[in-house]
Formats: C-alpha cells, structure tokens, sequence
C-alpha cells in the first residue's frame, strides 16, 4: 500500500483592524488561476509550519510577522488532482510593513461574510464560516 503522504500547506487570515482580512488572486498561467486564496504556500522538508509561513509572508507580500503571533485556527482537508491537500490556517493581526502583491495579481481586504461571493479554491469553503465565528 503506499503510504498516505498529505500536500502539507501552511496559509493565514491576516486580520486588520477593522476585522477585515487580506486574500491574494492567484495569477494567470497558475493551477486555480485567478481564484482568491489566503497568503501562504508548501511547507518545506525540514521546516516547521510557523517557520513557512513566515517565509512565504516575506516572500508573497514583502511583510515581517513572528512566529508567536500567527496563532492556530482552522485546518482543511480536501482532495487536490492526485494529491490530499492538508492546509493548516493561522490568524495573525500584528505584522510589519505593508503587504504588496508581489506575486499575486491583486490583493484585497474584505470581510469574511464578503468571501462568498468571492471565487476561492475548494478547500477554503469550509474555512469561510469558522472565520466568521472567529473574528
Ligand atoms: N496559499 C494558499 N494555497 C492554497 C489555498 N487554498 C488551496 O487550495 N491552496 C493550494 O495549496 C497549494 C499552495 O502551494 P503553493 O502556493 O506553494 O503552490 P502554487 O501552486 O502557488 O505554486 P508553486 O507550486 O509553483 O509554488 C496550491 O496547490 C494551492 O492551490 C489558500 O487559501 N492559500
């Protein structure tokens, strides 16, 4: 039997303070291109989830936030082509700098209420109404 090996991927609802949180457009030539996603990417052998995604903060929007301040809230668990998708969601309200895409077609802020009418991925469907009872 082969061993059940998860695409492990770290993402997080950065919270600003008027409760609004910030998705990126995924650009064109992507898989789920133009779709809007939480910030966040693959966790790397060898690294924890926290050191990722402090990682790809830096890398996908230019911003500095610390490991003690994303904190743990939702995960998903959803069938990707070949591969299952584990996403583990972090909430984080205190960064530094001001996110730029940088590798995303747009950034936008917007309530959690306001993310149904808005395209995502799959796997981030369920995650909409735990934010809502979250923030
Ligand atoms: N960052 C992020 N990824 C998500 C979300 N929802 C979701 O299904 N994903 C999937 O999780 C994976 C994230 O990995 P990634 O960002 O490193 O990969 P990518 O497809 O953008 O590009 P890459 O493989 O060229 O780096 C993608 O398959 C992406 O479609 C989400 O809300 N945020």
């Amino acid at each position: 039997m082969t061993p059940f090996s998860p695409l492990l991927v770290v993402a997080v609802a950065l919270v600003d303070a008027d409760g609004r949180v910030l998705l990126q457009q995924r650009p064109p030539g992507k898989a789920m291109a133009d779709l809007w996603e939480f910030p966040g990417g693959k966790v790397e052998p060898g690294e924890t989830p926290e050191a990722a995604l402090v990682r790809e903060l830096e890398e996908e929007l230019g911003i500095q936030a610390q490991a003690s301040c994303l904190a743990p809230a939702a995960f998903a668990s959803e069938a990707l082509g070949d591969r299952h998708l584990l996403l583990l969601l972090y909430v984080c309200r205190k960064w530094t700098g001001v996110p730029e895409a940088r590798h995303a077609t747009a950034l936008t802020w917007v309530r959690p209420a306001q993310m149904y009418a808005l395209d995502m991925p799959p796997a981030d469907l369920p995650l909409i109404g735990l934010l809502e009872a979250l923030l």
